[in-house]
């Protein structure tokens, strides 16, 4: 099948191709980009006013499957994907069982290619069951081809352990995507600490909490030279310590969550409407929204602007989901008893394109930057680039379209967001994986 795109404003970050141009698709790879390409095309597509942009690339989803399949299965997780304009997703070993082996690993890139909608990475654990105690089979899980080792839902307490595995990624090409979050100091907490917390009587979780393992875990790279990414980092040190870090050519690198560069912790509302109105279902001990209860929590005005400045100055590489679907029933009761996480991936563009790019802090480039083109490298990918000759994962994006975030029309199967019925300019209108179309609105 032969695909013509045409008239849209491409934008390639690996060219730095920024102009209104013909993209013609055959046999799944890009073969030209060219102004008014004459050739016949078994589909022709008038992106005219769109972006088209290398295929988004999330380093951070939850597919929950195996073992929550309730929450999102790897065919609905890939829709909700292919619905937020995303060509590859990396999915995270929190499942159960953990992804400690090869055995899992293959589970999920089989399953994937058999729903084949978008390309799925699995991420090995870092430890076994992510227990901390012992290191997972790393070298049997790159040969079944993991680009990523991470303990993600926690961190590595024991900093010796983590030097080891750090030791193994460096040696073995991997990167460590990184969560950080000292166990001991979260010390029950579900939401930032600050007044907002006090008012609402729930317990806090510093900044510190993060920020202390994000220092652990830059002297650990710097010690092991292993390539370290920070996952969803949410303060305003962080911003600075992976600055700092960059300065002294320590390999890191570091991803912003569109919840943490656009809400704050006042956000937080004392009940989830929805849980009144639709379903009249309200848990009794429900004393605030837990849909804007995530790992890391909402911060302050402070922290958003840092994280915000973090990515237009380049300091912040990439703009990653954590999509993390929870059932309606996990979510119904109180802050302390719900699980940490929110949906993602089909929010992330718009609120990067409303809050970042109108908001004045990036350009377009900068977004197909961090959405596509920087994950690519970070990973080691031959993707986020469509020039002639790559395959061709591609994303036709409306920057011109206001409309009303709706959770309904998700194709995840999770309902937890804190963005429903917010207001938001673009909107992905195709996506397209190895030349196959994959979404159309
Ligand atoms: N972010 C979250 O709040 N939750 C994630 C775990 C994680 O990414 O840390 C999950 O698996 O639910
Ligand atoms: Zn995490």
């Amino acid at each position: 099948m032969t695909i013509l795109i045409q008239n849209g404003q491409v934008i390639n970050p690996a060219t730095g191709m920024n102009e209104v141009a013909d993209v013609l698709v055959e046999n799944g790879v890009v073969s030209k980009i060219e102004k008014g390409i004459k050739e016949k095309a078994d589909r022709k597509i008038n992106a005219k006013g769109c972006f088209v942009m290398p295929g988004f690339i999330d380093m951070h989803v939850h597919l929950r499957d195996p073992g929550f399949e309730e929450k999102e299965t790897i065919e609905t997780g890939c829709r909700a994907a292919a619905h937020g304009g995303y060509t590859t997703i990396l999915a995270m070993p929190n499942t159960k069982p953990v992804v400690d082996n090869p055995d899992v690993v293959n589970y999920v890139h089989n399953k994937a290619k058999t729903v084949g909608l978008v390309n799925v990475l699995q991420v090995g654990a870092v430890t076994k069951n992510q227990e901390g105690k012992e290191l997972a089979d790393i070298e049997g899980m790159v040969k079944a081809g993991i680009p990523a080792i991470s303990e993600d839902g926690k961190s590595v307490m024991n900093a010796q352990l983590y030097r080891e595995a750090m030791e193994k990624a460096a040696k073995l090409g991997i990167v460590v995507l990184a969560h950080c979050e000292d166990k001991n100091l979260v010390n029950g907490g579900v939401m930032n600490e600050d007044e907002h917390a006090r008012e609402l009587g729930l317990k806090g979780i510093t900044n510190s909490v993060e920020d202390i393992i994000v220092a652990r875990d830059i002297m650990l790279s710097h010690d092991t030279g292993a390539k370290l990414h920070l996952c969803h980092c949410s303060t305003e040190d962080s911003v600075m310590m992976v600055d700092l870090a960059k300065q002294k050519n320590v390999k890191v690198t570091a991803e912003v969550c569109p919840h943490h560069f656009t809400l704050t912790s006042d956000d937080i509302r004392k009940i989830a409407p929805e849980m009144d109105v639709e379903k009249n279902v309200i848990a009794a001990d429900a004393d605030a929204d837990t849909n804007f209860k995530m790992n890391p929590p909402l911060r302050t005005k402070k922290d958003v602007e840092a994280l915000r400045v973090g990515l237009r100055d380049n300091i912040m590489d990439v703009i990653s989901t954590d999509h993390a679907p929870h059932t309606f029933a996990d979510k119904n009761t109180s802050m302390k008893n719900a699980p940490f996480g929110i949906v993602g991936l089909e929010t992330a563009a718009c609120l990067t394109y409303t809050e970042l790019v109108l908001g004045g802090y990036l350009t377009p480039m900068q977004m197909a930057e961090k959405m596509s083109y920087n994950p690519a490298k970070i990973v080691g990918l031959d993707k986020g680039d469509i020039a002639p000759g790559k395959t061709a994962d591609i994303v036709i994006f409306d920057p011109n379209e206001t409309y009303k975030i709706d959770k309904n029309k998700f194709a995840s199967k999770g309902r937890n967001t804190p963005f429903d019925g917010r207001t938001v300019t673009g909107k992905v209108k195709m996506t397209i994986v190895g030349g196959h179309i994959v979404y159309e609105e």
